[in-house]
């Protein structure tokens, strides 16, 4: 495994280096602060992969937040979405509460409408979504629309800061695309 990162690296192309995923990172805070100020929220991190994208987020917030986080995996560590498997449902009391749901990306958007509508079941008063990347293609679910955006891809393969390859690579700090 030595050469993981080489390998990965020689086979894609570098979207977004540290420095730019942090910034809009940062942009996204300031966002969100203003819109949940006072609301002591959920903030809900989708694992594995919302883990560095959410950590970032909170250290920036500057407001209040409630964390618990949920495990549902579509990719079950391959890159082609399957059926979604519930790994942990989150602890906090959802109902009555503002939830933010934070990922690393939003795709075809199944995992998110998942949770989503899982929330709203629970009685949630809001559910708003953080992604920090969405991918552009026309396949996403219907009426799901990530609230708050940090950086587009295109309709690759991506990785890195918290997105994996086969559970690889997901600790590399930019985000990279598979060459096609
Ligand atoms: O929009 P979708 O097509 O549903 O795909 C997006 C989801 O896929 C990834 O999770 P994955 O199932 O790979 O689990 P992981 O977070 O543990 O990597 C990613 O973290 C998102 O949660
Ligand atoms: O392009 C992707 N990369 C990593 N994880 C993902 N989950 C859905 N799509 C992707």
């Amino acid at each position: 495994m030595k050469h993981t990162f080489e390998q990965l690296l020689a086979a894609s192309d570098c979207l977004y280096d540290r420095d730019a995923v942090e910034q809009a990172i940062d942009r996204m805070a300031e966002k969100i602060r203003k819109d949940f100020d006072g609301q002591f929220p959920v903030f809900l991190t989708l694992m594995n992969g919302g883990m560095f994208f959410g950590a970032r987020l909170a250290l920036q917030l500057g407001i209040d937040v409630e964390f618990d986080y949920v495990h549902a995996t579509r990719y079950h560590g391959t890159t082609t979405g399957s059926g979604l498997a519930w790994l942990r449902r989150p602890g906090a009391v959802i109902e009555g509460r503002p939830v933010l749901l934070v990922d690393d990306i939003l795709d075809e958007g199944h995992t998110l409408k998942a949770v989503r509508d899982w929330c709203e079941d629970q009685g949630a008063t809001k559910v708003k979504i953080a992604a920090m990347t969405v991918k552009q293609h026309d396949r996403c679910v219907p009426g799901l629309i990530a609230d708050y955006i940090g950086l587009t891809v295109p309709d690759r393969y991506v990785f890195g800061y918290g997105m994996d390859v086969n559970e690889h690579a997901r600790n590399l700090p930019g985000i990279y695309a598979m060459k096609d």
